[in-house]
């Protein structure tokens, strides 16, 4: 009997984990990747006129791995397509996938698989906001996902939209180069940011099943409180701290910025109310600046997939009714955060963020979907009781975060290896 074909979409970190897996299960992977290298969004590069819309998202200073180790160690190239970009899924009668792509140079071309799994990221396409003005405002407007180095703003007047973790490294990145920095906060506060370190470990090694699972929010959110008091302080701008506990937002990492703020090289603001052609711009607490001669917008990604009906994510009309306009731009309506109730035999890894590292999350994905394949775990329940878990699951992140389209995708490092890894024939099986 010939081995089950499985598409994989994109050979960054979670692609790579699922070729390994597939290998290990005795599956026939072919792997599409776009670009000519593997570790996708996570791999730095330079933007060119040749490379103008790039994949990655990182900036110069952000540190990466690469996942060289596994390339090399599991010999993961010949499953490999570089330079080929999938155009179109669609489904087939018999449940399997269609898979349409081109390779660069080359006609494009089709091929039938069994499987599809999706690894794409979804740090890949810029949310942008929508200020009047936008089109008539004279200096450079760019996303942050097209910011690499600091020195291209030297000696400019830059304003910072967004208060995520892009938004605050790279404003505090501009504040050594850049004349004035502003930063600018829709919630009209700063997040909660939280030391990177602590007592000189990560502070994610501080999770636990214990804290995340057990502990009630209000006991996490006090000690985080107290821990954010004894080695970061309070704002020293009189007004900005967040008003809302820690657990209700994506957290921020520490860096410099509350020296940049003291030092008056960073400038808050609250949201933008209209951009001018004269290159002033103007604040929502009727304020304005001029002469500004970039903006930069940190305001985070849209989760999206070219290739697909974006139903197939999203759940489609009935679903996204559910929710307010800007959660459902980015809404994920998967089982498990993997599975579309009604589409068999395709499932999205690696997208969650989780509070922690992404990569165990995605291997445990990877072993979970080909053990299924594989038949050693059972088959997905039926569809209405899928629906109730993506429900719930939906109702809990919502209950937890503030709205935000960032807040879309959030998961507990534990919950979710639990979630996946607590299953007695997939334990057995690998
Ligand atoms: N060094 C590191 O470890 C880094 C990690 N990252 C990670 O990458 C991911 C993406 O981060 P990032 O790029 O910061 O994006 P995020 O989505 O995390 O943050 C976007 C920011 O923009 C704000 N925003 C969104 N829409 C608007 C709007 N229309 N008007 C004004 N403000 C708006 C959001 O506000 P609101 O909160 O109100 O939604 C939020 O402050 C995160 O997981 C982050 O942790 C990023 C950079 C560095």
């Amino acid at each position: 009997m010939s081995k089950p074909q499985v598409a994989i979409i994109g050979a960054g970190p979670t692609g790579l984990a699922s070729i390994k897996q597939c290998i290990a299960d005795n599956l026939d992977p072919v792997c599409f990747e776009a670009t000519s290298y593997t570790a996708g969004l996570w791999r730095y590069t330079e933007i060119s006129e040749e490379n103008n819309d790039p994949h990655s998202s990182c900036y110069n200073s952000v540190v990466i791995n690469t996942s060289k180790e596994i390339v090399e160690k599991f010999q993961l190239i010949p499953h490999i397509k570089f330079n080929t970009t999938v155009l179109n899924l669609t489904i087939l009668p018999d449940k399997r996938w269609n898979v349409r792509c081109v390779t660069k140079g080359e006609e494009e071309t089709e091929q039938v698989f069994d499987y599809v799994m999706v690894c794409t990221g979804h740090h890949r396409y810029p949310r942008l906001p929508n200020y009047q003005g936008m089109d008539q405002f004279q200096g450079n407007q760019i996303h942050s996902h097209f910011y690499r180095v600091p020195s291209d703003f030297a000696n400019k007047r830059v304003v910072v939209v967004g208060c995520g973790n892009s938004g605050m490294d790279i404003s505090v990145e501009l504040s050594g180069v850049a004349s004035q920095v502003y930063i600018c906060t829709r919630r009209g506060t700063l997040p909660w940011i939280l030391p990177r370190l602590l007592h000189g470990k990560p502070i994610d090694h501080y999770n636990s099943r214990f804290y995340t699972t057990w502990l009630p929010s209000f006991v996490k959110n006090y000690f985080i409180k107290r821990t954010v008091k004894t080695t970061i302080g309070p704002s020293p701008i009189p007004g900005l701290d967040p008003k809302t506990n820690p657990s209700n937002s994506h957290p921020t990492l520490k860096t410099n910025f509350y020296d940049c703020l003291s030092n008056g090289t960073i400038i808050v603001k609250p949201n933008i109310s209209r951009l001018n052609k004269d290159n002033s711009i103007e604040f929502l607490d009727n304020t304005k600046v001029e002469n500004i001669d970039a903006i930069i917008y940190a305001t985070g990604y849209k989760i999206e997939f070219p290739f697909l009906d974006s139903k197939i994510v999203n759940g489609g009309g009935e679903v996204l009714k559910m929710f307010d306009e800007e959660y459902k731009e980015n809404l994920v309506w998967l089982y498990k955060r993997m599975f579309p109730p009604k589409y068999p035999n395709i499932a999205f890894l690696g997208l969650v963020q989780l509070i922690g590292a992404i990569f165990p999350l995605s291997e445990m994905q990877a072993r979970y979907i080909t053990s299924q394949i594989t038949g050693h775990i059972p088959s997905h329940p039926p569809i209405s009781e899928m629906n109730k878990e993506i429900k719930e699951h939906q109702a809990s992140l919502q209950k937890r975060y503030y709205t935000s389209a960032r807040h879309t995708i959030q998961g507990d490092y534990f919950q979710e290896l639990d979630n996946l890894g607590t299953i007695p024939a997939f334990l057995c099986n690998n």
